[in-house]
């Protein structure tokens, strides 16, 4: 996929892999749009989550990673806002299906589930998938209309 602005959240929990995968991103081109936290002092991962809903609702990024301990929290966070489908992935094809059949704008990783290369594989499935259309796509269009 080409370089575009990627959006990153993560809580406490989360913080070590949010760094981890921001430097594969750097080192692949894109721009970061690194939304917190900075350390690994104990945060709440809804003002997390919701800081990211925030930058793809108004577009200052197109796509969105999130982490806490589960992928769970924030992502529950980020779903709230319209413009978010985050999906909790965990593996390859997770991501991949997030991309093809949910047309997924953000991924949300729980760094104490998934170690950092299953991580960044998840990552480049979620960058490189394309979204398949077809049947899935008045589904996703319902997601929008309720
Ligand atoms: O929201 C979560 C659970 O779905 C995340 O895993 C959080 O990172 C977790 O709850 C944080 O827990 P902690 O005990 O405060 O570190």
């Amino acid at each position: 996929m080409s370089a575009q602005t990627i959006a990153l959240a993560s809580d406490h929990a989360g913080f070590d892999l949010k760094e981890h995968l921001k430097r594969e991103l750097q080192a692949a081109g894109h721009v970061i749009l690194d939304l917190g936290t900075s350390s690994t002092d104990s945060v709440d991962y809804p003002d997390f989550g919701t800081a990211l809903a925030g930058a793809i609702r108004d577009g200052r990024a197109g796509r969105g990673v999130l982490v806490c301990g589960t992928g769970i929290g924030i992502s529950i966070a980020a779903n709230r806002e319209p413009a978010v489908r985050a999906a909790v992935v965990h593996d390859v094809t997770s991501a991949r299906l997030a991309r093809q059949h949910n047309d997924a704008n953000v991924i949300a990783l729980g760094a104490r589930l998934v170690g950092p290369e299953v991580a960044k594989d998840c990552l480049r499935a979620f960058l490189e998938t394309p979204f398949e259309g077809g049947r899935h796509a008045a589904r996703v269009a319902k997601l929008s209309s309720r």
